[in-house]
This record gives structure tokens, sequence and C-alpha cells, in this order.
């Protein structure tokens, strides 16, 4: 039987940096995996979602913006095959160069199912591997509706498999990759339809970002439909799908991306021979350093019910690593101030607390916010209009700087940095202290009043 020191399960985000970080430090180290090498991110998730938010970014400067900065855009067309090529080359590219870190750093890959037999064992297909430590790193999958007619429906997994674009599509769900997907659409000239179960999408951002996105979306977005809970689809005869709530015909499109969250990925993999737990909602239980209940194993990724986010997955894996063999202090990994960003038109970011949030954490009297509200240099230079909100929720007599939410032209490239002064504790007379760079937006967030 053949021994590694660290046998790891699933090459995404997560697996791959626990891999490369363990092997740089010595290890000798096996990655199992029964898909795509490279996960979700590169080959269904933030790789190819970022190219058609660009694709339709361009399509917006074309066409929004192109004929208020002199151009004439009348001629223009788009072929989607043209660049799904350059997409999904650019995705083959990443997924090799995950292949060549492997080989760089003399990890082993093997292709197949894993499953755990307990006592540090893992079987794939017929052959059996022994491990001193163990990391399951096997992400997650989209949820399905279950509801009558769900099996029309697509998901985002399906969309990046599509050939072609439809005349009009109705995406069901209310989190990032509905927000992202129906925005990206509409961009590209589909007719979109956005449909939330509650009043808006994203609920679990500041409100103030999010009455901004509901407001722009009606000028310029897919079709928001609130309070919808469609309940049934059917098919017509000519292949388009109409969703029904409460017996009533609400929408007929051409397509129906599901977009409701994302389920871990934990069957068949051999839990029941070992001590570990799921939680209620079925993701993998570990410690602060990632521990499952079985000493050697450990979880990470969007296996644990953490932010499902790419880097959350590789800090976690790389601090695994430099525990594990590298006599690392722990294998925790910090959880707050996460920065995040929903790339949307225009982009969300935040990183911290929300307002409701801080006032609820720390009492409304301990919370100052700031906010400021402007109209983007480069919409207006397109002879369009288009508003950037910028909040900073300040907690104590020291103001100390413990939310920062932002919707606006060059959001996604603006908020890391100050992710960096709010590891650091920045306070706002720290944020004030810094000479602004004019003209951005990025500005506004030194001189805030
Ligand atoms: C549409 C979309 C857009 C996204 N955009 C962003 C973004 O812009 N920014 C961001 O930070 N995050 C984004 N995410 C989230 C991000 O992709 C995930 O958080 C990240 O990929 C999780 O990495 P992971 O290593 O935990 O799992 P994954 O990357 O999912 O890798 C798990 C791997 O394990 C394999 N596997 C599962 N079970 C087994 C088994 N028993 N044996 C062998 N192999 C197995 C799977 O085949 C898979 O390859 C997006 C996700 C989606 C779906
Ligand atoms: N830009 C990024 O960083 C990025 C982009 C895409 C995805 N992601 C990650 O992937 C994760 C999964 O994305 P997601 O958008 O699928 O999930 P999500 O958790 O962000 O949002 C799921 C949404 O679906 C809604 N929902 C749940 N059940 C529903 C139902 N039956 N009908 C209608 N709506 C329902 C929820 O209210 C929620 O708003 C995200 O949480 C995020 O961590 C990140």
């Amino acid at each position: 039987m053949e021994e590694f020191d660290l046998i790891i399960i699933g090459s995404g985000s997560g697996g791959s940096a626990t891999a490369n970080r363990a092997a740089e430090r010595g290890a000798k180290v096996a990655v199992i995996e029964a898909g795509v090498l490279a996960g979700t991110c590169v080959n269904r998730g933030c790789v190819p979602k970022k190219l058609t938010w660009y694709a339709s970014r361009v399509a917006e400067a074309i066409h929004r913006f192109g004929p208020g900065y002199g151009f004439d855009t009348d001629k223009v067309s788009f072929d989607y095959h043209k660049f799904l090529e350059s997409r999904d080359g650019y995705v083959g590219r990443s997924r090799a160069s995950y292949g060549r870190n492997f080989e760089k750093n003399g990890v082993y890959y093997i292709e197949g199912y894993a499953q755990l037999l307990g006592q540090g064992q893992v079987q794939v297909g017929e052959k059996t591997y022994q491990a001193k430590y163990i990391v399951l790193a096997t992400g997650s999958r989209p949820s399905e509706l279950e509801v009558p007619g769900h099996e029309l429906l697509d998901n985002s997994d399906d969309f990046f498999k599509w050939t072609d674009l439809p005349q009009s599509v109705a995406v069901v769900g209310a989190g990032y990759i509905a927000v992202e997907l129906s925005q990206a659409l509409h961009g590209l000239g589909v007719e979109t339809h956005l449909v939330v179960r509650h009043d808006r999408p994203l609920r679990t951002f500041d409100k103030m970002v999010t009455d901004e996105l509901v407001e722009m979306m009606a000028k310029n977005g897919p079709e928001l439909h609130p309070y919808t809970n469609f309940d049934a689809y059917k098919q017509t005869e000519s292949g388009q799908i109409e969703c029904y709530q409460d017996g009533k015909l609400i929408l007929t499109v051409d397509r129906v991306i599901q977009a409701i969250g994302r389920r871990p990925n934990t069957e068949n993999l051999g839990l029941e021979q070992t001590s570990i737990k799921l939680d209620d909602k079925g993701f993998i239980e570990v410690d602060e350093n990632h521990q499952t209940g079985e000493e050697n194993v450990f979880a990470l990724g969007d296996v644990i019910h953490r932010p499902q986010l790419t880097p959350v997955a590789i800090k976690a894996g790389r601090s695994l690593a430099e525990y594990l063999f590298n006599d690392g202090p722990s294998g925790a990994m910090d959880y707050t101030n996460i920065p995040t960003v929903v790339f949307s038109h225009p982009t969300i970011g935040m990183i911290g607390l929300t307002e409701d949030q801080a006032k609820k954490e720390f009492g409304t009297e301990n919370i100052k916010v700031y906010t400021n509200r402007f109209f983007s240099m480069y919409a207006s230079g397109g002879l369009d209009r288009e508003a950037c909100h910028f909040k900073l929720v300040c907690q104590g007599p020291d103001e100390t700087v413990v939310g920062l939410h932002a919707i606006g032209e060059g959001v996604d490239e603006m908020i890391q940095g100050f992710g960096v002064a709010m590891k650091m504790k920045a306070t706002k007379a720290d944020f004030d202290s810094v000479v602004a760079i004019h003209p951005t937006g990025a500005e506004e967030f030194v001189t805030m009043r």
C-alpha cells in the first residue's frame, strides 16, 4: 500500500493550495480528484464568471457609454462563440497551470473518487492508500429546487456549458451568483429577470448598498421580481419554460437558472467509517484548527460552514499546511474582516460588519456612520449617470472602522487595501490622515465627513 504524509481529497482552490504548500515544506503529498483538475473556481466559478463579467463590461462600455465618449457604436456586433473560445481557452490555461504546479512541487495526482476507510486509509477504485494526515477539500455543488418541473432548470454549472445565448432568461435566487449572472446576461443583451423571494437581492449586505442596487437595476439592469417564489415550471411546445406561482403563469422565458446556494460534497465519502460529524446544514464540523472529529483528518473550503470564497479556502489550506509540516502555531485562520466583492454592474464590495450588525453587536450609541454618494465620473463622461455610494461604520470613541461598504464604478479593485487597514484596526482618523488620490472614487474613503 502506497504511503503519504498527506492525502488531500479534492484538487480545487483549497486542496491545491494545501498540497503545494505542504509539498514545499517537504511532505510527500497526494491529491485525489474525481472530476476535473482545479475544481469549481477555475472550471465553473470565479474564472469563467469573471470573464463573462468582463465581456458584459465591454458591451456596456461600447453601447452605454461609448457614444458619450464620441464613439460611433452602430456597427458593433458580438459573437458569443468567439467569446466562448477565448473564455474557455483561458480556463484551460489556468487549469494546466495547476497541473504544472503539482509537477514542480512533486505532488502526486490521482484520478478517481476517494472514500475514507478509517485509520488513515483512503480507497480509490481498487487501490488503497495510507496517510499520516488527510484533508477533505471536496467543495460544494449547486443546490436544486424541489418543485414540479425542476428538471427543466439550469444551474451555474449548466450556464458555463451553454453554447449560445437565449433571448430571455429568468434567474431565481438572491445571492452572489444570481446577481452576477443576471447582470452579466443583461449586459450581453439578453432579456433577463431576477426573481427573489423577498424585497431585494443580497439581503446579507448593507442596506445602503442594496437600496442603491435595486434603484440602479430599475434604471439599467435585469427586471427585478420581488416577493416572487415560483412553485412550478412547465415546458411549452416551442421549448420555452413557463414559471408559475400559486397556479398563475408569471413569466415565460427561454431558460431558467436556479442560483439558490450550494451544498457541501459529503456523500459517499466514507464518513460513516469515522467519527467525523456533519452540522445541521450538512457541512463537515471542524474546530478552529480545521480538525474534524477524527484526529488526523482535517476539512476546509466549501465543505465546511465558512464563507464559500476561493481565497478563504486557499488561506485555510496554507495555514493548515504550515501547521502540519512547518511547526506552524496553529491550523487556524482569522475569518473576520474578509473583503468580498459581488461582480455586479457596478460592483459591490464589503468588509466587516453591516451598519445593522455593528449596532446590534456594539449598541447603536457606540456606532457612528459616515456615507458619501456621488456620481461616477466615468459614467458621466459617457453622458449617463451612475451613483457610487460608500459607507464607513465606526465603533467606539476611537471610531475604529468595523465596516466598509461600497457600490460603484471600480469598487472591485478598490477595497483590498482597506482590508489591510481594517485588520490593523485603523480608525476614522487614520483614514483621514491619508492624502487622497485624485480624481478617483477611492478618494472618498479618506475624505468622508
Ligand atoms: C459561479 C460561481 C462563481 C464564483 N465566483 C467566485 C468569486 O468571484 N470569488 C470567490 O472568491 N469565490 C467565488 N466562487 C466560490 C469559489 O469557487 C469556491 O468557494 C471555491 O472554489 C471552493 O474551493 P474548494 O477547494 O473548497 O472546492 P472546489 O473548488 O469545489 O473543489 C472540490 C473538488 O473536490 C472534488 N471531489 C469532491 N468529492 C470528491 C471525492 N470523494 N473524491 C475525489 N474528489 C472529490 C470535486 O470534483 C472538486 O474538483 C464562485 C463559485 C461559483 C459556483
Ligand atoms: N463574487 C464572489 O465572490 C462570488 C461569486 C459567486 C459565488 N460566490 C460564493 O458562492 C456561494 C454560493 O452562491 P449562491 O449565489 O448560490 O448562494 P448564496 O448563499 O450567496 O445565495 C443563495 C440565495 O438563494 C436564496 N434562496 C435560497 N433558497 C431559495 C429558494 N428556494 N428560492 C429562491 N431563492 C432561494 C437565498 O435567499 C440566498 O439569497 C456564495 O455564498 C459565495 O460565497 C462568491
